[in-house]
């Protein structure tokens, strides 16, 4: 499991550390593992000219010893203090290990300084540490910083800690920020690391351990190992009844590929036994190519809403009596309320998300975990808002973050899968809270491996979901 903290509970924890340890021993660990990280990138260090962007903390501390570890290695190591304040150990260490240092005109508001007081910036960096703020940081950068930035555009960014200029524990962007290659984090992650808009602009996340003992996380990331432990498989005398029955109501007369695609999905061998249950002319045709799927009959989980048109509301509650689980999706979301309280799993993307919350979509998209948060708790149930990087909340629990998938899976009829295979993860016995993350992570590494790095559509993720679970762990 990838956990991730807040910047209060991580703050908590270096507390106890640095107690415990010599002055200066944590922030030593950091930089030597953010200087790895560095080297990691370059492909060594001798010759390579690395420029490192300080601000007034420890953030900047870190980037300057780690310019001493680089600049030990052959680096050449030039660092920019973007402020008056800056850590002073760190700035003596660098100079004594032969690097250089350029003191900026803070008292300018900056633009132009690096081609007039401070001479143009001549030879271009292999690479930029920005050391700018991290964990103490305020959203957005100052000009100073903005400046910096626009001066070293288009050399690859090593983020310390998090891209500067991010709200780490959000996720969220309100300002100019760092678009880094790599981020170099420290001890535990952050929010800013999983959720996005923020966890795009950090690129790839490298966890250096420095031994920090941390509480239960805020946020959470299933990994291979998770799901192979949470997925519901057959037990030695299983018969197609104990393994669990999926219901799928879904599709209509214009809409019989979302029936079909939920039906996929659904399909995948993790449950038992899929029902259908809506016209009779597609269950035909669904049977033409999936000659297993049955029709109505008693079922451990129900699926509505994708395709459903007007038939949603009806389709919604014809399920209600029965009292099992359900995933609620497409049109069938508006009518959510009938679920508040039950064992469900809402599956809106951010355009519907914005109609259940009487809220807009750009903000849904730049607050997604904000607003994933507040619909768990307004309908007190799993909320699964799809997106590049998915969430999952449920009232008490760690949001869940899916980090598989890839871009091609924006394909007309993939949530109709994912919403049919999570299904069959409810059926299977899981929680909704667990069906909807296994769902949603093995629905992006089906994705992934359908693909191969080209382009896919839906049913070749339902296709791929058989080869993906039986990659994983036993
Ligand atoms: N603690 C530990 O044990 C360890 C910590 N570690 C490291 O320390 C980092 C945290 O260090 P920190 O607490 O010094 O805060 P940090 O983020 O460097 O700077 C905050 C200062 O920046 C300023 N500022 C604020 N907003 C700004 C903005 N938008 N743009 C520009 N400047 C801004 C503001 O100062 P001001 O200029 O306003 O006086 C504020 O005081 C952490 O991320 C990790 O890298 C590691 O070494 C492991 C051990
Ligand atoms: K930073």
């Amino acid at each position: 499991m990838i956990r991730a903290h807040t910047v209060e509970q991580v703050r908590a924890a270096e507390a106890v550390l640095l107690a415990e340890l010599p002055e200066g021993a944590l922030m030593q660990r950091a930089a030597h593992g953010l200087a790895y990280a560095v080297l990691d990138l370059l492909g060594g260090g001798y010759g390579r000219r690395v420029l490192l962007l300080v601000g007034s903390g420890d953030n900047g501390g870190d980037a300057l010893y780690a310019g001493v570890v680089l600049a030990r290695r052959g680096a050449i190591v030039e660092a920019w203090l973007l402020s008056d304040k800056v850590h002073e150990a760190g700035l003596a260490a660098l100079r004594a290990a032969g690097g250089r240092v350029r003191r900026l005109d803070t008292s300018s508001p900056g633009g132009s300084d690096y081609s007039t007081s401070q001479g143009p910036v001549s030879s271009p960096f292999d690479v930029v540490v920005d050391g700018i703020v991290g964990i103490g940081g305020r959203p957005g950068l100052r000009p100073q910083a903005v400046a910096a930035l626009e001066a070293v555009r288009g050399i690859p960014v090593v983020a310390v800690d998090v891209p500067s200029g991010v709200d780490v524990d959000s996720g969220e962007v309100s300002g100019p920020h760092v678009t880094a290659e790599v981020t170099v984090t420290f001890g535990t992650h952050k929010i800013a690391h999983l959720v996005d808009p923020a966890a795009e602009a950090g690129g790839v996340t490298h966890l250096v351990d420095i031994g920090l003992d941390l509480p239960a996380p805020a946020l959470e990331a299933l990994q291979p190992a998770d799901v192979a432990a949470l997925l519901p498989r057959p037990a030695s005398q299983a018969h197609k009844y104990t393994r669990g029955v999926v219901g799928i109501r879904t599709g209509s007369t214009t809409y019989p590929g979302a029936a079909m695609l939920s039906v996929a999905g659904a399909d995948c061998g993790l449950a038992g036994m899929v029902r259908f249950v809506g016209d009779a002319a597609v269950l035909d045709r669904i049977r033409t190519v999936r000659p297993e799927i049955v029709g109505d009959g008693r079922v451990q989980a129900w699926v509505v809403g994708s395709g459903s048109h007007q038939t949603a509301e009806g389709q919604l509650s014809a399920t209600l009596d029965d009292g099992v689980p359900i995933v609620v999706d497409a049109d069938a979301l508006e009518f959510a309320d009938m679920v508040a309280g039950r064992r469900a799993v809402l599956t809106p993307h951010a355009g519907e998300l914005a109609g259940m919350l009487g809220a807009d979509r750009h903000e849904i998209e730049a607050r997604p975990l904000h607003f994933v948060r507040r619909a768990a708790e307004a309908y007190r149930t799993t909320v699964l808002l799809k997106g590049r990087h998915t969430l999952i909340a449920h009232p008490g629990r760690p949001v869940r973050v899916t980090t598989t998938g890839t871009p091609w899976l924006a394909t007309a009829g993939a949530g109709d899968v994912l919403g049919g295979l999570i299904g069959a993860l409810l059926a299977g016995g899981l929680t909704p809270y667990d069906a909807a993350s296994v769902g949603s992570w093995l629905h992006g590494a089906a994705a992934t491996y359908a693909s191969q790095g080209g382009p896919i559509v839906a049913g070749d993720v339902a296709r791929a979901l058989p080869a993906v679970v039986a990659s994983l762990p036993a």
